[in-house]
């Protein structure tokens, strides 16, 4: 299983890489690995489990996270209509974005990074993100919230720019449209 130990944290070169598009179909080992990464996301939002591992709670997970510069992300995350978003993707992509922004209310955190960097990430309010899944099909998804969110952060990961590159260096609680509560 994934453990903190398993994370690579902020400084390591290979959060600043540009991750290699998975040939599909995927091998075995990726796909293990993939399916391992949503795995931990579930792990990390049990509060026994979490608890008895020192798992920090995560929304997301990219790849590079763990070592490997590949694009492959997975996610879980619930949004304010309390759907569930629970995906796993090799080569996701944002196809289209609205032009509106917005932004987490309270600033992002990533488990790579241990320090709170307090500042508003500017973020797309509306995106469309294709990707593979685990059984080979293409999925297509429309967000907007903390999912749209969350995969703008993962999908940042895969070409190596952190959520703090993002804040603004002169002012850094500047807002972008309307936020999405915590
Ligand atoms: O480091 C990661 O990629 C996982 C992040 C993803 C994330 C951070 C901020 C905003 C959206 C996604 C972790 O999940 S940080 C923990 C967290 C938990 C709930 C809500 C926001 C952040
Ligand atoms: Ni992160």
């Amino acid at each position: 299983m994934i453990k903190m130990t398993d994370i690579i944290m902020d400084g390591h070169p290979i959060l600043r890489e540009k991750a290699a598009s998975v040939k599909l179909p995927a091998s075995q080992e990726e796909k293990e690995t993939l399916q391992e990464m949503l795995q931990f996301l579930k792990n990390s939002q049990d509060p026994k489990i979490a608890e008895k591992y020192g798992l920090r709670p995560g929304i997301g997970l990219a790849a590079p996270q763990i070592g490997i510069s590949k694009r492959m992300i997975a996610v879980l995350v619930t949004d304010d209509e309390e759907n569930v978003y629970s995906y796993a993707l090799f080569n996701p992509k944002i196809l289209s974005h609205s032009v509106e922004q917005t932004y987490l209310e309270g600033g992002e955190g990533c488990l790579s990074v241990d320090e709170d960097i307090p500042g508003n990430v500017p973020r797309y309010a509306r995106i469309t993100v294709t990707g593979t899944d685990l059984n080979g099909s293409e999925v297509k998804l429309r967000l907007k919230g903390l999912p749209a969110i969350c995969f703008q952060h993962e999908i940042d990961h895969l070409d190596g720019i952190m959520f703090y590159d993002r804040i603004d260096k002169k002012d850094p609680f500047q807002t972008y449209g309307k936020p999405v509560l915590r």
